[in-house]
């Protein structure tokens, strides 16, 4: 049976997907919307595609679950907000049976989430987590010069489609805070939101806008520290990258000067760069590294975890149907000998 899809977001990640899913047969979409328009019947979906980047949302995913639909997502604010939020998926994931498909969430479909799961289930422990887990902030920091203007920059990667809506969820590193979290929560570590310090791109100016038209024009306000900070480190032989780490003694994200032979100073464009420090790989780190953002590998990473349920489901219902058969046989054998 075909996977039933309602998609929720029609921006640039949400556009991508609606073109590759036309490229398909296999998969129904009955229902789509954003914040100006809805089509179709959304009681019809067996699974829904969360294309937004809105809290209320992402706090509708553990009822969704609960329910029985499948989630996939790439908002990071389901499991990336509030701890209770990302238990009240976990848990609502377990009561259900319902899939919950995050990929996109962390390193846009970057295999991180996935190895790091692996990992867990074969009974190994995470130690610590450490990387450039921003495809936009990695972009901005490796394409400036010092030269030009730095909010030029960030313009060119909002129409590349590297930022978030608000792009200074990206700039003050709380996007970055969030894929940290969910991270370290999927090792197993029920880390809040308030014990990753946090230290970004911002000004007062910047922050205190209040409509996309303030913010445009407080992007400037940006430029002339950055100037400071390129050149401060440029002076000490390194490059600024944002980093996030996590490990015993505690988490933060921020802005560090790392000389190029650093182990995540590597990569380029929009690259993301992890580190997995764990029992097994205790003496070097497993390093994960590739492009990090953009609409196109993000759509592509919804629709490998759709295609994800749909087999999973599929296998167990055949192996629930073949355990079936089995048992009926057995029992049949069992008469034959008592006889
Ligand atoms: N652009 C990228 O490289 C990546 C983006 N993401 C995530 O993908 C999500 C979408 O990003 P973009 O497409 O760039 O954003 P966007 O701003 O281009 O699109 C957001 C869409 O969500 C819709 N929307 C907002 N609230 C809604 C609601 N309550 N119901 C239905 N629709 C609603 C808007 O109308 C719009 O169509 C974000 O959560 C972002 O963090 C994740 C990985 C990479
Ligand atoms: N804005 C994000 C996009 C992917 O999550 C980033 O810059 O990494």
């Amino acid at each position: 049976m075909s996977l039933r899809i309602a998609l929720l977001g029609t921006g640039q990640v949400g556009r991508a997907l609606l073109a590759r899913l036309d490229a398909r047969t296999d998969l129904a979409l009955v229902h789509v919307a954003n914040t100006r328009w809805t089509q179709g019947a959304f009681e019809d979906a067996t699974v829904v595609i969360d294309a937004t980047a809105s809290d209320a949302v992402a706090a509708r995913h553990a009822d969704w679950l609960g329910r029985g639909l499948h989630v996939v997502t790439a908002n990071k604010l389901g499991q990336g907000a509030d701890l209770a939020r990302w238990q009240a998926i976990e848990a609502a994931c377990s009561a259900s049976g319902a899939r919950y498909g995050d990929s996109a969430t962390v390193g846009a479909g970057l295999p991180l989430l996935r190895s790091l799961r692996a990992l867990r289930d074969g009974g190994d422990a995470i130690h610590g987590v450490a990387g450039v887990l921003s495809g936009s902030l990695a972009w901005l920091l490796g394409a400036y010069d010092g030269e030009q203007p730095f909010s030029a920059l960030v313009r060119r990667a909002q129409a590349a489609g590297f930022m978030e809506p608000d792009p200074r969820v990206d700039l003050s590193g709380e996007d970055v805070r969030r894929k940290l979290l969910i991270l370290v929560r999927a090792a197993g570590i029920a880390l809040e939101a308030n014990e990753v310090a946090l230290e970004g791109v911002t000004t007062p100016r910047l922050l205190a806008a209040t409509t996309p038209g303030d913010i445009e024009h407080a992007l400037p306000s940006l430029d002339a520290g950055m100037r400071d900070r390129f050149h401060a480190a440029q002076a000490r032989n390194t490059r600024l990258h944002l980093v996030a780490r996590w490990d015993a003694s505690g988490a933060r994200v921020g802005l560090e000067a790392l000389s190029n032979d650093d182990p995540l100073a590597g990569g380029q464009g929009t690259d993301n760069r992890v580190a997995l420090h764990s029992a097994r790989y205790a003496l070097r780190p497993l390093v994960i590294q590739g492009p990090g953002a953009g609409a196109d590998i993000t759509a592509a990473a919804l629709l490998d975890d759709v295609l994800t349920i749909r087999n999973t489901t599929a296998l167990q219902r055949s192996a629930s149907i073949r355990a079936g058969a089995s048992e009926k046989k057995l029992s049949i054998d069992c008469g034959r000998l008592i006889a």
